[in-house]
Parts: C-alpha cells; structure tokens; sequence
C-alpha cells in the first residue's frame, strides 16, 4: 500500500539481523511505533497482546516466530513446542495454524543445520504471497463496486461502503482484504466513503481503520457499531465488506463481534453483503460455522474500561462501569453463508456456498496452490 509515496507495511523482516519488526498497533492511532521481534516469545506475545492483529498479520508474524525457535533450537522436539506456543495464543484466525503448517512443511525432512534457513524463506515467502493476494481482493472487489456504483445511476455520485473491524494492511502484511478494494476504487477516481463502525470493545475501526483511510485521503465516518442498522434501513449504506479470521467449506464466516448482525440488517434491507477472504482464510477441514469454529473469549477488562491517552499522552484504561461489574467478551461471531452475498477472494468472487467452495478447492488443487491444507 503506497501512502504519501511510500510503501505502508505493517510488518518486515530484517534481513541483516535476521529479525522482524512490527508496528505495535496498541499504539495507535496516537503513536506510530515499530518494534522488533526477536525471539519466538516475542512473536507469541505480540500476538497474544495484539500488537499485531489480523488473520494474515497473525499468521505472517506466528511463521516468523517459527523460525526464531527453529534458529534457537531446530530438533523436532523444539519445532513442536514453538509449534504449540504459537498456536495457542488466539484460537479464531485459521491464518495462524495455516502459517505455522507451512513453515513445519518447509522444514519437514531436512537436516536440523537447514531449518532455520528453510523457515525464515517460507515467513518471507508468506508475506510477498500476502501482499500479492491482497492486491487482487482487491481488484476483484473493485470490479464489485463498479457494478454496484453504476446502478446508482451517476459517475458522480459517492459509493457508500460500510465496514466493520479493521481488515486493512494493518491486519495483513499490506493493501488489507476488505479495505483493498476501498483503496483501489479510490485510486482509480472513484467518489467513495466509508462508514467506519468503531467495534467495541478493541476500536478498531476507531483506531485503525480511521487511522488508515486518513492516512490514504479516503473519505471516512466514524460511528457506533449500534448505528449501522438505523444507516442500511435510511438506505444510506451501498454495500457492507468485511474482512474475516476464519471460513469453512460451506461458506460459515467468522469475523469480529458485531459482523452478524451487520449482516442480518444487511440482508433485511437489501444491501449487498460481501466477505473479503484470501485462500488461506477458508478452514477446509470445518464446515459448522456456529459448532465448528473456536470463538476467542477475551478478557471482561477490555469491556469494562474504554483505553484512552491522558494528557501527558501515556495510555491509561478507564472504568465505565461500576466497580466489579461483570462482562462478557466474544472476541468473533459467526455469520451463516447463507447471509453473505458473496466472498471475495485472490481468485475472484465466489458464493460462500459448499459447491462453490468444492469447485473453488478442487481447482486449487489442480493448481497445486500452496494456500490450501
Ligand atoms: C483480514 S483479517 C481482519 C480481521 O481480524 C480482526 O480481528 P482482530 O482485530 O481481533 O485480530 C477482525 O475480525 C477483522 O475482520
């Protein structure tokens, strides 16, 4: 993603060191801060912690972590641990398990001395793939806002894109799933504007999404995630994308809190529903969205207190609530496929309906497509 001239991306490898750095996204909007990775616990934690977030973010960063272990110790006693730790720091993104497969694959069957070596060109080659891969969502979703742009009736007019989450190049290694086509269509001259849906209790769409289409000149309102209903009934909303961290075979989509009912009130007043997705989002192996998909449950503290910068500028968390109130945390929800227009992928747009992910998978492996299980 070229903002002001220059690639954006939210992380990259040191190839001198043979290190990693990030953007620490707790940080932001207010602080745009890098910060290196250096060893396998680093790269648990910043996902743990959610320095980095984002279903092919969390993978890309989880294939670097790999290799820091496999630098450290490559036997395959040391491989599975690092496999293990890594895996267990959020359960939602296939992307994580996805990543870390890969980079066991690369390894598998070479002497000790090569792993390393091996998994730090698969982390690399995970995230030139991603940037490509996104680039295309893109293009696809593009054509997408053509079609629905021209039924407005009018080159001048606005298309009105809501979203939900972040699903930008900061939740993937850049250009973002849901976001590219929002980026594209702007760059070719497309009027367009985004309501920005905050998404409690993380905000990130208050804080990263805001922060990227500012940084892009991209048209942006920010507001509750309870006003999307009332703007798609006032027929303020052209279509709904949203990014997702997990979709199994029959077109089940797990995405941040709040998705679902974006799409029931989607459907209910006739606004096109789409789901960006690379490949290596789709869990071959589910198909119950609703039974078959891990939903991370976070901690009540990111409900009960709203983070915040005081005016020194340190970050300070704020009680909301009175004391000792309970809450609850549903980190994703599932949305039916059923609900979902259709999904945009690397290779093209597709019904998140069994046979068309079948026909989807079978020609990738025809293709011998790395991205899939
Ligand atoms: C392109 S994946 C973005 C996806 O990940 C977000 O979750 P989190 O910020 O908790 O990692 C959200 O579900 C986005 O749609």
């Amino acid at each position: 993603m070229n903002i002001h001239g220059k690639p954006h991306r939210s992380i990259e490898a040191e190839h001198a060191t043979r290190t990693a750095r990030i953007i620490d996204q707790t940080l932001l909007p207010h602080l745009v801060e890098w910060r290196e990775l250096q060893t396998m616990e680093d790269a648990a934690e910043a996902i743990r912690v959610m320095r980095v977030r984002g279903a092919p973010l969390i993978g890309a960063t989880a294939a670097f972590g790999l290799y820091f272990a496999l630098r450290d110790d490559a036997t395959d006693g040391a491989l599975q641990k690092a496999y293990d730790v890594l895996h267990a720091t959020r359960p939602t993104a296939i992307n994580l398990r996805w990543a870390l497969d890969r980079v066991k694959r690369a390894v598998a069957g070479r002497n000790v001395g090569e792993r390393a070596e091996a998994a730090w060109q698969e982390a690399l080659a995970i995230c030139e793939a991603d940037v490509v891969t996104n680039h295309a969502i893109g293009r696809h979703g593009l054509e997408l806002f053509r079609a629905i742009h021209e039924k407005k009736g009018d080159a001048a007019a606005t298309l009105n894109v809501m979203t939900h989450c972040n699903a930008g190049w900061l939740a993937t290694v850049d250009w973002g799933t849901a976001i590219s086509p929002i980026y594209q269509a702007h760059d070719a001259g497309m009027k367009v504007h985004v309501w920005v849906s905050e998404t409690r209790p993380r905000g990130q769409g208050a804080s990263l999404t805001a922060f990227e289409l500012k940084e892009h000149g991209v048209p942006h309102t920010l507001i509750v995630d309870n006003n999307a209903g009332h703007l798609l009934q006032r027929g303020l909303v052209d279509v709904v994308i949203v990014g997702t961290d997990r979709v199994t075979a029959h077109g089940d989509v797990a995405n941040k809190i709040g998705t679902y009912l974006k799409a029931l009130a989607a459907r209910a007043h006739g606004v096109p529903f789409y789901v960006a997705t690379p490949v290596s989002t789709i869990d071959w192996t589910i198909t119950d969205g609703i039974r078959d998909i891990p939903i991370e449950q976070r901690s009540a503290r990111e409900v009960t207190h709203m983070p915040g910068v005081n005016a020194a500028g340190g970050r300070e968390e704020v009680l909301i609530t009175p004391e000792g109130t309970q809450a609850r945390n549903d980190g994703f929800d599932v949305t039916p496929g059923e609900l979902v227009t259709a999904l945009v992928t690397e290779h093209g747009v597709f019904p998140a309906t069994a046979r068309a992910l079948q026909e989807l998978q079978a020609a990738l492996q025809a293709s011998s497509a790395p991205d899939i299980f």
